[in-house]
């Protein structure tokens, strides 16, 4: 079995190309880094080390690299000839991988009539859907047709931290030991891919909004709190009581919004946010506050995971989401230099101010009650 994996970054190699290797796959790496793709070529193999203990290894094997940027025939003939198409490049990337997926999902169709599954494993919801949108930007009206039958774009969430790697060896990857990687079926063609990592569901949405507005969440509130406290990891962020206690104050407002939402049962969403600060602490693993604040643009966006689980709560209560409200005014504040995004809303926040640019990028207007939770914590 072929597999055709966009993005051999932390998620890429740490993650969907190490479940790839244990399910039987042959694996192709597209990335327009090329020192990452020669290395991958030069080794034709690379570890996976666990952040526990006993710092347990895997070796990934039946691994290889083409430069996506530069050998685009190479990588369109690989996505015609793969079983799998998978992503992780990021979800402001998707519209950049678009035009070369629709041109590989072009010459497959020249030979062969057989059904695929392309999955983005981006931190987002609807990240397969939005590929698909962009690739079907680059078809002819009866491809979309002939196309939306055959290939399927299943929504999904992965969920495994996998920080900045500092190995000698480029392609060596460090990553927790907890994963989940979760596949909504409603989209499959052909079948589900023979993935045993994959937990196939009818539903996707349960799974990706707790995932995001409990993981992302909680990790987005150290970072941006820690940031502004001049810490340097996430480590140290969450050694500070008054962080950790916003932390637990933020995720209780997501967690009420997601169990009213959701219906999810108060005493095992409490025991999954223990559970997922106690990941967060992980001594084995070193992870930049600048790392998972990257991107406050998108992190800021409406439906990601600050402002859309402090919108559910407000909507849910009545009462604004004070606690997220903070996290969001300190998001607000980063401005990491080495950070384009951070430089931008830094620009923004000076041309029209907090309030417009809060309109701009959260989609929120000044009327929401939250808009005034948020701009009570910031300068006039
Ligand atoms: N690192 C983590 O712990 C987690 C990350 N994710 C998600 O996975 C995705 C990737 O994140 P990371 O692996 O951390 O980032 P990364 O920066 O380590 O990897 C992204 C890779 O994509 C490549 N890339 C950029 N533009 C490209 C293009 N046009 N074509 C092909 N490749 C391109 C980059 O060169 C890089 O190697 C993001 O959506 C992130 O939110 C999800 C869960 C966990
Ligand atoms: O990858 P993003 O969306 O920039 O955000 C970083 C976040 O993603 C993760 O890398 C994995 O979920 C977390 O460590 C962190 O919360």
């Amino acid at each position: 079995m072929k597999a055709v994996h966009f993005g051999a970054g932390n998620i890429g190699r740490g993650f969907i190309g190490a479940l790839l290797f244990e399910a039987g796959y042959e694996t192709t790496f597209l990335d327009v880094n090329d020192k990452l793709i020669q290395a991958i070529n030069d080794q034709k193999q690379y570890h996976v080390a666990l952040a526990t203990d006993e710092k347990e290894e895997t070796l990934v094997q039946n691994v290889s690299g083409i430069n996506s940027a530069s050998d685009t025939d190479a990588a369109i003939r690989a996505i015609s000839e793969a079983d799998l198409v998978t992503t992780a490049v990021g979800p402001n990337i998707l519209q950049h991988i678009a035009k070369l997926l629709a041109e590989g999902l072009r010459k497959r169709y020249e030979s062969n009539q057989q059904p695929l599954n392309i999955i983005a494993c981006e931190n987002m919801i609807g990240g397969s859907s939005a590929l698909k949108e962009h690739v079907f930007t680059y078809l002819e009206r009866a491809e979309q047709t002939v196309f939306s039958e055959l290939y399927g774009f299943p929504d999904a969430a992965v969920d495994r931290i996998v920080p900045n790697q500092t190995h000698e060896d480029m392609l060596r990857v460090t990553v927790e030991p907890y994963f989940e990687w979760v596949v909504e079926t409603a989209d499959l063609k052909g079948g589900q891919p023979p993935i045993p990592g994959i937990k196939y569901v009818d539903e996707l949405r349960p799974y990706i909004e707790r995932k995001l507005f409990t993981v992302n969440t909680g990790h987005a509130a150290a970072a941006y709190l820690g940031y502004l406290k001049g810490y340097s990891t996430i480590n140290e962020a969450l050694q500070v009581k008054s962080i950790r206690a916003m932390l637990q104050g933020a995720l209780k407002e997501s967690g009420e919004a997601l169990i009213r939402t959701y219906s999810f049962d108060r005493d095992e969403h409490a025991a999954y946010i223990e559970r997922i600060i106690q990941r967060f602490e992980n001594p084995h693993i070193s992870d930049d506050v600048t790392r998972v604040a990257r991107g406050p643009i998108r992190k800021l966006g409406p439906n990601d995971r600050l402002i859309r689980p402090a919108k559910l709560y407000t909507e849910a209560t009545g009462e604004p989401a004070g606690q997220l409200a903070y996290i969001i005014s300190a998001a607000l504040k980063y401005n990491y230099p080495n950070d384009p995004e951070a430089m931008e809303l830094q620009e923004q926040i000076k041309q029209h101010g907090y309030q417009k640019t809060l309109e701009t990028i959260a989609e929120l207007p000044a009327s929401h009650p939250l808009t005034s939770a948020i701009l009570n914590y910031l300068p006039a």
